[in-house]
């Protein structure tokens, strides 16, 4: 796999952070998670592949452990608001000075500096910051978050995981560890350049909800079917929108042409009438085949067994039965290979990791006596 020896050490975090390690994991690093001790139960939904390792920070001990799988680690992943693993001593500074090949990745809210940066916030006020959010909802209504996609995932832990990436290969050239400072707001303004370099083009002139590519334009909007379903429809070049107006059945010369804005609510109104007299699977009969661009809005549980998504074992299931994505994207020589096995119990392999990183079994019993590490290999077989 494409990061085979590469070892990451992760400090739990909510929800970016870990798909950041899951990314990295699916792809061949070792992963090693570091959680909090006296924690009940993981609440780390994206543990995929990871071991964990249950250390209290809040000991010195504890800190010292952490430096010792730093000194041997490739990555470090942090969560933290700003300031907290400098409190703890385990800053960049300290941790390069002992590891100068170290990659030290800093995965927050508003970034490492900034009047915000030490302040609370959740993918919602990131978007919000990134300019995206204003962008994002129905005509006439208040601006909208589309889950935590946009800030956590896309501009959070798969911006990190690309940042991780670049500074390993950077590293083998130069033999040099370097710190990365992944912002989600940054992260999610960059996802969007395309909203900022296609302002020119008169992409986005109209108020929110009434562009093209926002809900604005009929041929680019979901419709609910006879059976309460929905389709969605991306017609928007003339010969896509041609198969689109043919499929639909209706008769082009009637129609106000494609790009008259201002036809566009009755032409919605006509196009919602015909989607509603068919059920979702009628239409796919009809425009499967063709470049019409039109597709059922499937639910997560309907997603996998789509003919379409089947063919390419887009999505998988692990020992439990549960069904995620596969990663992507695919590597031809060497792609990811996730682990289908279930995911780590907090301090499941906090002896384990701590024997191979060079602690003895004394060492490791008065470490669990103090309440320094935890380790819950019995809880695993449970
Ligand atoms: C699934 C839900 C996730 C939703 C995602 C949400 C939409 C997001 O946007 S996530 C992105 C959040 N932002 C960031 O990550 C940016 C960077 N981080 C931060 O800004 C902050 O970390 C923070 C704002 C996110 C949190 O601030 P906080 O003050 O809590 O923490 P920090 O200042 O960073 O300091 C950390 C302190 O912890 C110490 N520490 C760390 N590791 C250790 C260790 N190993 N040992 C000892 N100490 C350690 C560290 O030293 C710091 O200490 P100090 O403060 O003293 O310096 C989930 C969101 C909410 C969840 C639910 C909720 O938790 C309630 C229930 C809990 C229950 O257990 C399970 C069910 C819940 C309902 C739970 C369910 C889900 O998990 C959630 C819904």
């Amino acid at each position: 796999m494409a990061l085979a020896g590469v070892r990451v050490i992760e400090l739990a975090g909510l929800a970016p952070a870990p798909f950041c390690g899951m990314i990295l994991s699916d792809f061949g690093a070792r992963v090693i998670r570091v959680d909090r001790t006296k924690v009940s139960m993981a609440m780390d939904s994206q543990a995929r592949g990871k071991q964990s390792v249950a250390l209290n920070l809040k000991s010195p001990q504890g800190v010292a452990v952490l430096k010792k799988l730093c000194l041997q680690s490739d990555v470090v992943l942090e969560p933290f608001r700003k300031g907290v693993m400098e409190k703890l001593g385990l800053g960049p500074e300290e941790l390069l000075k002992a590891n100068p090949r170290l990659i030290y990745a800093r995965l927050t809210g508003y970034g490492q500096s900034g009047s915000y940066a030490k302040a609370a916030g959740h993918d919602i006020n990131y978007l919000a910051m990134s300019g995206l959010l204003s962008m994002l909802g129905r005509s006439s209504e208040k601006p909208y978050a589309p889950l935590n996609l946009v800030a956590d995932f896309a501009g959070g832990g798969l911006m990190c995981a690309l940042g991780i990436v670049l500074a390993l290969l950077e590293r083998s050239k130069s033999g040099q560890g370097q710190i990365i400072d992944a912002s989600m707001v940054e992260g999610a303004a960059y996802v969007g350049s395309f909203m900022w370099k296609s302002r020119s083009l008169g992409l986005w002139n109209r108020p929110r909800g009434e562009n093209m590519l926002d809900s604005g334009a009929p041929f680019y909007d979901t419709y609910q079917t006879s059976d309460g379903k929905h389709v969605a429809v991306g017609a928007i070049e003339p010969q896509f929108y041609d198969q689109l107006i043919k499929g639909l059945g209706l008769d082009a010369s009637s129609l106000s042409p494609q790009m008259s804005t201002s036809d566009w609510p009755k032409l919605r109104r006509t196009f919602t009438q015909v989607f509603a007299q068919k059920t979702q699977a009628e239409w796919s009969k009809i425009f499967d085949g063709t470049d019409a661009c039109v597709t059922p809005v499937l639910p997560l549980d309907e997603a996998g067994s789509h003919p379409h998504n089947r063919e390419r074992g887009s999505f998988m299931m692990d020992a439990h039965g549960e069904v995620s994505p596969r990663p992507a994207p695919v590597l031809s020589r060497t792609p990811a290979r996730p682990c289908l096995s279930r995911d780590p119990v907090i301090g499941e392999h906090t002896r384990s990791v701590l024997e191979e990183y060079g602690f003895d079994p004394a060492q490791i019993e008065q470490m669990l006596s103090a309440g320094v590490v935890e380790c819950n290999e019995a809880k695993a077989r449970l």
